[in-house]
């Protein structure tokens, strides 16, 4: 024999040959969404996609006067392509132009009601994430150490308040400044408002709703996380041992319904957005600045333990 090996066999030595371990699937990783999560967030290009191409195809919008300037279709209603695609429809005016306060109203009503979140902890984690969501609206939307990251993007790229140069008046800075002044806001990219709200609540609820009542029954998949030490865990390893002594958590109840109906909502108006209002390309960029913002919220804790020992996972 020309082994090199010359100890008998392992039959022969009595020692039992070792079983084959059985195969682990390989666990998510902790830098990216989840397969759910991924399936959830692209439900958001796929609506945009599909507006812009209806708006595109569809005989009756294609008609319709369009003003290339406001990014929208002339308002008179006999010349609208459809109720959605005016200013003051009432979705527009009583929902999405006060959405803040919605999505805020309808967490506020599941944070407060549902059995699971009954530990003062849990709440004020969900508390903390809900102030870095906030804190990224009023960043883009409403003020950035002056004018809002939208506004600052739109004079960035070129545009700024025809008053200022037709009138004389200086310091317009904003799109909510030049309007009052009885200018108009054009000539830069003007990153989709509605599409990065709609996008950052739907998605913020869906996450804190979602992962409270799906975890059991729908999500058969575990979110990983990074600990001190570099190695990747199951986020349920940092379950309190008495929150997993399971409250029957997997209803929705009236709290989560309401949240439920507000990211329904969220997502029709999305879609009307998509197909009535601004370029493909504002629509995009109001998307990826939205993604960012649930990114930094929802994933980037996973990976960083300090962050995560603030901000805690929602359902954990
Ligand atoms: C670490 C620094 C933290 C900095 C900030 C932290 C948070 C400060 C507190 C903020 C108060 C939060 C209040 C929450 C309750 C409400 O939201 S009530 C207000 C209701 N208003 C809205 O929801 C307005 C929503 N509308 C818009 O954002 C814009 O109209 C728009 C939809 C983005 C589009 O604008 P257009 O003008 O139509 O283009
Ligand atoms: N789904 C929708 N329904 C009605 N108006 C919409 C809309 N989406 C966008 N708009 C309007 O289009 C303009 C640009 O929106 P945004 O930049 O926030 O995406 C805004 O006009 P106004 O600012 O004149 O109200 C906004 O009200």
């Amino acid at each position: 024999m020309n082994s090199t090996d010359d100890r008998p066999s392992p039959i022969l030595r009595n020692e039992r040959t070792p079983s084959p371990k059985p195969r682990q699937p390989p666990r998510n990783n902790p830098y990216l969404p989840t397969p759910t999560e991924v399936f959830f967030l692209a439900l958001y290009p796929l609506v945009l996609l599909f507006g812009t191409l209806y708006a595109v195809l569809s005989p009756t919008v294609r008609a319709a006067p369009y003003d290339h300037t406001t990014q929208s279709h002339i308002q008179d209603p006999s010349l609208a392509p459809s109720y959605f695609a005016r200013k003051n429809n009432l979705f527009n005016v009583l929902f999405v132009k006060k959405g803040w306060g919605w999505i805020t109203l309808s967490f506020i009503g599941f944070v407060l009601t549902h059995p699971s979140l009954k530990s003062p902890r849990a709440r004020v984690k969900a508390g903390i994430r809900w102030g870095i969501v906030t804190a990224c609206w009023v960043f883009v939307t409403q003020w950035f150490f002056g004018p809002g990251i939208i506004d600052r993007g739109f004079r960035i790229s070129g545009g700024g308040c025809d008053a200022e140069t037709e009138l004389g008046m200086k310091g317009l800075v904003s799109a909510a400044a030049c309007r009052a002044a009885g200018g108009r806001w054009k000539g830069g990219h003007d990153i989709s408002g509605h599409v990065f709200l709609l996008v950052l609540g739907s998605g913020f609820l869906l996450q804190e709703v979602g992962w409270v009542v799906g975890r059991k029954r729908l999500l058969k998949e575990e979110r990983t996380v990074v600990m001190i030490d570099g190695a990747v865990k199951g986020a349920e390893l940092e379950k309190e041992r008495r929150d997993r002594e399971e409250i029957n958590g997997d209803e929705l109840g009236h709290g989560g319904k309401f949240a439920v109906f507000v990211v329904g909502l969220s997502v029709w108006m999305l879609l009307m957005t998509a197909i009535y209002f601004h370029t493909w390309f504002e629509k995009l960029t109001g998307l990826l600045v939205a993604l960012a913002g649930l990114y930094v919220t929802y994933i980037l804790p996973r990976f960083v333990p300090a962050i995560r020992d603030i901000v805690g996972l929602p359902g954990i």
